[in-house]
Parts: structure tokens; C-alpha cells; sequence
């Protein structure tokens, strides 16, 4: 990438496509770091659901798993481990807000949150005391949301190393374990095939778990920046909390890119792709598109009241591969935003509603105050 252009997406990332698309009006544009973004809808939904592009395995277990099967026999086991405990969830967070210093730096805060009202359901309480502060430390050490510091990227890899070996051990212990998968792990370790090595399944372990607890994290942050930006009254939020979700959601969805490999030597909305090639949809530009949204710059939780035609609205990706998790993430979400607005205010300073693109679009640091 260009050294202005890289200038220019560090400073506002989302500016930046936004100026991409306008200047590429085809549907399909070029990315200056590499690949290509899909911004009409239309192709958007071919790219995501179509077999061309969606036949084999997904990218996102890596190359962890041996098969399809194994992947989505997976994805289910821990959703459905984490649907089972949601009461639980409800119950802490009240516990663990009420914890909350009146000032708090968010999106840490919220991701610490998030780890600890799930924090039995993550690694039940019979799991060595060592492993689960491991886990606690990987929350707030820079393993659920990359850190953009090299420094801590460096501690973060350590840290990672040292939670791995623990896991791995504690995967060997449970292996053969029968009955109810009593947290995440048991559900990991019993979907995984025989014969998959202790340390793959700890890996495993790991992009699950930062895939529950980075994007809940981080959209929460993002629903408490967003409502409380365009909110700054003081008087309650005259919306419903799920609607505040929804509407961050769509605003600022922390999977803003959802790609896809090119297999074989295609054409796509009138662009020619060789093999390697990654294919995008830009979720951020389809939640924005003038054509679909009316006013889809203004965060505007009232617009997802009541039944109707909306845009087009993939926060969880679509198709065959689309987020096995997204209504156990949105009652995730929206019972963390329910406990934090519960009897209080809340208000922001700092407030930037440009992110930090690392894994995904994460809010910059802000202070949230609670009262
Ligand atoms: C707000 C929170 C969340 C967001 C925004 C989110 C978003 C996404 C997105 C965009 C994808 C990729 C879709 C694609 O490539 O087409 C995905 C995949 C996935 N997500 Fe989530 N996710 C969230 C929470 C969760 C939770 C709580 C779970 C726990 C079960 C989860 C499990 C998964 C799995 C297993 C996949 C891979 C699906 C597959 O390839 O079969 N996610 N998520």
C-alpha cells in the first residue's frame, strides 16, 4: 500500500473505503493492501452463499479440522453450550457490573466483562486454578484483541505459548470424559475426531474463544460509544436495548470484511480473478449504502422498531458458512448492555467513532462513565 493511503486507512478506515467505493462504482473494487471488495449487495450474497466460493472448508478453524463435518459438529457444540448457561450469564453480569468502577476504560472493560460473566461456562470451576487464570490474563493480555503495540504483541505470543501448553494439558485429562460437556472445553473436546492431537484441540480451544469474547466485547463497546454519542442528554435511552445492539451492529460491525478464497480462474462482477485471490464483502459498506438505508450514517436504533423490509444486514456473515453463534451473541450483547444501562446513566468521553482495525473493527479506547 501506498505510503498516503496507508496514512489515510490508519487515520479513518472506514473513510477510506467509503472514498474506494465512490470511485469504483462497479460493485467490485480493488483493495490497495491486497484482494478485492465486493460493495453491491446483490453480488454480495452471491459470494457468500454461492458453492463456487463456499465449497470445502472454512477459513475460519484454519486448518485445524479435518473436514466440514468436524467443523460444523463443532461450531454447534459450543453454541449450544453457551445457549444452555445463558440464565447464568444473566446472573453474574449483574454481580460484576455492580463491581464496576464508576470510570472504566472500555473496550477493555467490556471484554473483561464479558470473560468474566462467562467465565465458568468458558472453564468450569473444577478446571486447575493455574489454567484458569491463564485464561483470565489472555482477556486483558492482548489475546482477545490484537494489541497494535509490537511490545505487546511480543507479551501476548508468551502469554499465548504458556495458555496453549496448559490447555493442552488439561484436554489430555478430559479426553474420554462422558456425560454433559460441563463448559467449552468439554464441548471442544468432545467434538473433536479421534485421533486429533491434545495440543490441535487447546488451539481450537483458543479461536473459539476469542471468537466469543472479542466480537461480544467489542460490540458492546460499540453499543454503549454509539448510543451514548447520539444520546447525550443524561434522561434514559428512549430505545430498547436490543435495538441498540442491532442498530451497533449495523453502524459499526466488527466483522467488517468477510472474505473469501478464489479456487480456480473466474470472473466476478466483471472482474477477472486468478487462484489466491481473496474475494470481501465489506459488511460496513452494505450497512451504509444509500440505495438500502435511509440515512445510514445516523445511528438510529428506532429504525429496526417493529417488522418491515431492511437493508441488506450481515453482521454475521450469510450463507454456508455464516456465524453458527449469532442469536446466542445477540442475547450475549444485548443481556451485557441490559445490566450496564440497568439503573443507571452512563456517559462517554473520549469517544471516536473511527476504529483501530486489528481482527475486526474495534472501537478506540473511550471512558465510560456509569451513575
Ligand atoms: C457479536 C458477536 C459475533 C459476531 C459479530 C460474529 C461474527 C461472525 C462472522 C462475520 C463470521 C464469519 C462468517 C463468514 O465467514 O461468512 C463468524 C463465524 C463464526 N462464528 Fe461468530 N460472531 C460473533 C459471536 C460468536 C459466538 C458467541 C460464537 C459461539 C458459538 C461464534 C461462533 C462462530 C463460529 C463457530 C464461526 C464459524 C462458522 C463456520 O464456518 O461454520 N461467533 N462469526
Amino acid at each position: 500500500m501506498r505510503t498516503l493511503d496507508r496514512y489515510r486507512f490508519r487515520r479513518d478506515p472506514l473513510a477510506f473505503v467509503e472514498d474506494l467505493r465512490r470511485r469504483a462504482p462497479g460493485g467490485v473494487l480493488r483493495l490497495p493492501w491486497g484482494g478485492w471488495c465486493v460493495s453491491d449487495p446483490d453480488l454480495a450474497q452471491v459470494l457468500l452463499r454461492g458453492p463456487e466460493f463456499n465449497g470445502g472448508a472454512s477459513d475460519f478453524f484454519g486448518s485445524l479440522l479435518p473436514t466440514r463435518e468436524a467443523q460444523v459438529a463443532l461450531g454447534h457444540a459450543v453454541r449450544d453450550v453457551l445457549r444452555s448457561r445463558l440464565a447464568e450469564y444473566r446472573d453474574r453480569l449483574a454481580a460484576e457490573v455492580a463491581a464496576l468502577p464508576a470510570a472504566g476504560r472500555w473496550p477493555a472493560t467490556g471484554v473483561r466483562l464479558v470473560h468474566r460473566c462467562l467465565a465458568d461456562v468458558l472453564l468450569h470451576p473444577g478446571t486447575a486454578p493455574a489454567t484458569r487464570r491463564s485464561l483470565e490474563r489472555a482477556a486483558s493480555g492482548g489475546l482477545v484483541v490484537r494489541p497494535r503495540r509490537l511490545w505487546s504483541r511480543v507479551r501476548a505470543e508468551a502469554l499465548r505459548g504458556r495458555l496453549i501448553a496448559a490447555l493442552t494439558d488439561e484436554v489430555g485429562r478430559r479426553r474420554g470424559r462422558v456425560g454433559e460437556p460441563r463448559d467449552v472445553l468439554d464441548a471442544v473436546v468432545g467434538a473433536c475426531p479421534a485421533g486429533l492431537p491434545d495440543r490441535t484441540a487447546a488451539r481450537l480451544y483458543l479461536v473459539l474463544y476469542r471468537s466469543i469474547v472479542a466480537p461480544v466485547g467489542c460490540s458492546l463497546a460499540w453499543s454503549v460509544l454509539l448510543a451514548c454519542l447520539h444520546h447525550a442528554s443524561g434522561s434514559p435511552w428512549p430505545w430498547p436495548v436490543d435495538a441498540v445492539v442491532r442498530e451497533a451492529l449495523r453502524h459499526r460491525p466488527m466483522a467488517w470484511m468477510v472474505g473469501r478464497g478464489v479456487v480456480r480462474p473466474t470472473e466476478f462482477g466483471g472482474v477477472a480473478l486468478r487462484p489466491g485471490e481473496v474475494l470481501s464483502v465489506c459488511p460496513y459498506l452494505l450497512h451504509h449504502d444509500e440505495r438500502h438505508w435511509a440515512e445510514p450514517g445516523a445511528f438510529r436504533p428506532e429504525r429496526w422498531a417493529g417488522p418491515g423490509r431492511r437493508g441488506p444486514y450481515l453482521p454475521f456473515g450469510v450463507g454456508p458458512f455464516a456465524c453458527v453463534g449469532a442469536s446466542v451473541a445477540q442475547a450475549l450483547t444485548t443481556e451485557a448492555l441490559a445490566a450496564l444501562t440497568d439503573d443507571a446513566r452512563l456517559a462517554v468521553t473520549g469517544g471516536d467513532t473511527r476504529p483501530v482495525i486489528t481482527d475486526g473493527a474495534v472501537p478506540r479506547p473511550f471512558t465510560l462513565h456509569r451513575s
